[in-house]
């Protein structure tokens, strides 16, 4: 089956510097593979680099088979930025922010019966119906991440790319999120995601890349699965500096991070 997404050998630079050193990675029809890794690794510039944001400045990155300079079918695919980068400041609803995923399918015809149904049912998927009509400025940090990720889910995408979906978002809404994801799955969607904890999404992964300094260190197939409990420990700390406590020793037995 052929890769919706694809890196061999990519290279990209950023302020000048070298970032990524030659990533491969592929996710192909209903994957889901995780980017982990620790701060700084090129996990969020690897993405971005996959959704044409950041040039590649060697290598070959693909989307559905097609180099990433030239793909323009972008209405195939849902992208959740990281939670600061996105929307601050304006003064738009939920519905409207939500509508604004419709966009890449929709052109600038008005929003017809089909998108509606589609905005709607993606704001119902991330449990903010009662919040449809709210000014985004007056939602807590983790409804404005449920907001940004039913704006992707709201274009119907067949792959969903996500830097950090669950940032300040709490472990029910993870399980809203999980269980949302489960039903993009079921429906043939592929999902790259950058995660800092697998938390409830873990038996829904079914490859855990992990980066160091811009290079693939080690890869985990389906760290939910039985065989892999030695490869990823319970809860991985994501963050080197994060796994070094107070007298500078290593808290870390087993992590991957
Ligand atoms: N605009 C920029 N100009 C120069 N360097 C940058 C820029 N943005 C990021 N970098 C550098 O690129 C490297 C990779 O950053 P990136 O954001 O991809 O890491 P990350 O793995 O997503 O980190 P985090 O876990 O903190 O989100 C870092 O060393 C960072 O300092």
């Amino acid at each position: 089956m052929e890769p919706v997404i694809s890196l061999t050998g990519v290279t990209a630079e950023l302020g000048g510097r070298p970032v990524l050193r030659g990533v491969d990675l592929t996710v192909r029809p209903g994957e889901v593979v995780a980017l982990l890794g620790a701060n700084g690794s090129g996990k969020s510039t690897a993405v971005r680099a996959t959704v044409g944001q950041v040039p590649v400045t060697g290598g070959e990155l693909t989307l559905f088979g097609t180099p990433v300079h030239r793909f323009r079918d972008w209405r195939r695919l849902g992208y959740v930025p990281q939670r600061s980068t996105a929307a601050g400041g304006v003064p738009a609803t939920v519905r409207e922010v939500v509508s604004s995923g419709r966009l890449a399918r929709r052109g600038l015809r008005p929003l017809g019966r089909a998108d509606r149904a589609a905005v709607d049912r993606a704001i119902d998927l991330v449990g903010l119906a009662d919040h449809a009509g709210d000014s985004v400025d007056a939602l807590s940090g983790g409804q404005h991440q449920r907001v940004l990720i039913a704006r992707a889910l709201a274009g119907e995408p067949e792959l969903l790319v996500m830097d950090e979906p669950l940032a300040g978002v709490d472990l029910a809404s993870q399980a809203v999120l999980a269980e949302t994801l489960r039903g993009q799955l079921a429906g043939g969607a592929a999902v790259l995601l950058v995660l800092h904890e697998l938390g409830p999404l873990r038996p829904l992964i079914d490859r855990a890349v992990v980066l160091a300094h811009g290079r693939v260190e080690r890869t985990v197939d389906r760290p939910g699965g039985s065989g892999a409990d030695g490869a990823l420990p319970e809860e991985p700390a994501c963050h080197t500096h994060d796994a070094i406590d107070a007298r500078g020793t290593s808290a870390l037995q087993t992590g991957i991070l």
